[in-house]
């Protein structure tokens, strides 16, 4: 039987210990309020950052994440540690709405706040807000993470973890360590300091003394965040969760710039396009060129620098209708930049005679979304060949050298390395020499070939045909033809049967005959062509349904189709010759 000496002071342990857990859970719920406040504010969420201050009594003038820790620091090192610790990325988020979200309680936020095991969460000192704009975040310093690894890792993991821990060490950084070595337990040493003081005598609070135990205890392999991370993310789960930066403030009275700043905001894709590259047909060099610029240098950083550094503008050139467009929605559906679609026409007819303040602030948005992609269809709807001072507007010839100077930005500068400029013309010879010589790459995007037009037919035609169909045939009687053509011509091929179904229908006396639902079209239509029945057969009794598409439909398409474009095509071969890439 143990002494009452010994059991008090077991008692008193035990008790100083949950008090101190206390303490510890306390800080770490404060540390994460200061890492959010300052997440947000640095990614210009400000009216958010100023509101959860109000609500929470955080000063950041007081108190602030140290030099060297931000939330995506924490969250990067938890994520190597699960790596490390169990061989797969942890997953931070989950879809809503399923049965266990709905089954995790979601307290109200003051509650939230409250909930602890050490009771109520003392509010800080309220001091007045700063007015508007917030005060730019302080320049950060990255240096060494330091978070101390969880227990109950294996040995190896652990003399992994404790190898980084001391290389991390070796490199930390004073801010740091001063912040810590003031107020920081021994113990704490190694513990990462999430927020630090700011301002003299701001050091009494208990907020103000936070060190380390961001991740004290190991819950994580329990917690919300064990099920494991998928596979790499699809173009479409990409745009899914695109989570667009708020654009940079704006001076109230400065309304007109507000104004332009709405209008690309717009014109920027924030839904998936849905092109993957398979759906493009042919068009190899193009595609590969495209990777090359946009994708690769996203995927694998390390290897665009110095004079491999990525193109940072290409011209798609080509007759209508061959997939200029088409290759753009590609890049955006594959690319994960942010992608700005803007049509030029509608920069020169919405601001004619103040164009070029629409380039400057397009340009200014790219760069602060960066990494981004800016698309301009019709290019030499807006770059054409600058005129004489009397002949040209001089809102036009402004906005042209306005872009000239955006280019060289792009061109010249390390800072502009995450912006891209793409652009398509149907009439690259009107484009102005000066803006020809700043795209880097230009690329003809061809008519298709007999393999190509072979395979569009392929594409485009529904399946289930009756006969079999001789492809290669119809690509042969369709030389000069753009995919666009091509997909026009199978939509007219596939528009027969269905024009025979609705004469039978109308001429027929019954009411039995009307159509089923889904008979014109329904789930395996494509780009508005109507689906046969599968089967290619009538439908009822008295002839009703509709039939597959035959190569007699296509032969009478073919005799009423031409192709679009009127400019010959020797032209292009011309112009690609003289200034296209090979
Ligand atoms: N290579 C291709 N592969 C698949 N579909 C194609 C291809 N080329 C054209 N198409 C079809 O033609 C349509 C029009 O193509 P797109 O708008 O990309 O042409 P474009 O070259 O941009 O024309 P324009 O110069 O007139 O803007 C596409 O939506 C697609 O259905």
């Amino acid at each position: 039987m143990s002494s009452l000496p010994s059991v008090y002071s077991r008692i008193k342990a035990e008790g100083e210990s949950r008090l101190t857990e206390e303490k510890r859970a306390q800080e770490r719920r404060k540390s994460a309020v200061v890492l959010a406040t300052r997440f947000l504010l640095d990614q210009g969420y400000v009216e958010s950052a100023r509101e959860i201050q109000r609500e929470t009594g955080v000063d950041l003038d007081k108190v602030d994440a140290a030099d060297n820790m931000d939330l995506m620091h924490v969250m990067q090192e938890y994520e190597e540690w699960y790596q490390l610790r169990f061989d797969k990325a942890p997953r931070f988020t989950r879809k809503s709405g399923t049965q266990a979200a709905t089954a995790r309680p979601c307290p109200s936020s003051a509650s939230h706040l409250n909930h602890n095991a050490g009771g109520v969460l003392p509010r800080l000192a309220q001091t007045d807000m700063p007015s508007h704009p917030m005060p730019p975040p302080p320049p950060r310093r990255y240096s060494s993470p330091g978070t101390n690894p969880q227990p109950a890792l294996s040995p190896k993991t652990k003399q992994i973890a404790a190898r980084r821990a001391r290389e991390r060490k070796g490199s930390s950084k004073s801010g740091v360590a001063d912040a810590a070595s003031s107020s920081a337990p021994d113990e704490d040493d190694d513990l990462p300091s999430v927020t630090q003081n700011l301002g003299a005598g701001s050091g009494d609070g208990p907020l103000l003394q936070l060190t380390g135990q961001a991740v004290r205890k190991n819950k994580g392999a329990g917690g919300q965040v064990s099920s494991s991370a998928g596979a790499p993310d699809a173009g479409s789960e990409y745009y899914s969760s695109q989570l667009l930066r708020p654009c940079p403030p704006v001076a109230a009275f400065d309304t007109e710039r507000q104004e332009l700043t709405q209008i690309i905001t717009r014109d920027i894709c924030t839904s998936n396009p849905g092109v993957p590259w398979d759906d493009i047909i042919g068009l190899d060099r193009a595609k590969s060129l495209l990777k090359e610029a946009i994708v690769m240098p996203h995927k694998y950083p390390q290897f665009f620098t110095g004079l491999l550094a990525p193109w940072r503008g290409i011209l798609l050139f080509g007759p209508p209708g061959t997939g200029k467009t088409l290759l753009a929605k590609a890049v955006a559906t594959e690319c994960r930049t942010t992608f700005f679609n803007i049509s030029a026409s509608s920069i020169v007819s919405k601001w004619r005679g103040d164009s070029e303040k629409l380039v400057r602030v397009l340009f200014e948005l790219a760069r602060h979304h960066q990494p981004s992609t800016i698309f301009i269809d019709e290019m030499d709807a807006i770059m054409s060949q600058r005129g004489a001072a009397d002949t040209e507007h001089e809102g036009s010839r402004r906005m042209k050298t306005e872009l000239l100077i955006q280019m060289d930005g792009l061109l010249g500068s390390q800072h502009d390395g995450g912006v891209f400029l793409l652009a398509a013309s149907n009439l690259p010879w009107d484009l102005d020499a000066a803006m020809l010589r700043r795209f880097e790459k230009r690329i003809l995007v061809d008519l298709p070939d007999p393999a190509a037009r072979t395979s569009l037919f392929r594409h485009f035609l529904p399946p289930g045909a009756a006969e079999p169909l001789d492809f290669s045939d119809f690509a042969r009687r369709t030389e000069g033809f753009s995919g666009s053509d091509i997909r026009l011509l199978c939509k007219e091929a596939a528009m027969r049967p269905l024009r025979r179904l609705l004469q039978r229908l109308e001429s027929s006396p019954t009411a039995d005959c009307a159509p089923q639902e889904g008979e014109t079209g329904g789930e395996g239509c494509r780009e508005g062509i109507p689906q046969p029945h599968e089967s290619g057969a009538a439908d009822c009794a008295c002839g009703v349904g509709l039939e597959a598409v035959s190569a007699a439909d296509i032969s009478a398409a073919l005799a009423s189709t031409r192709p679009a474009s009127h400019i010959p095509f020797v032209k292009y071969q011309q112009w690609h010759e003289k200034h296209g890439s090979q």
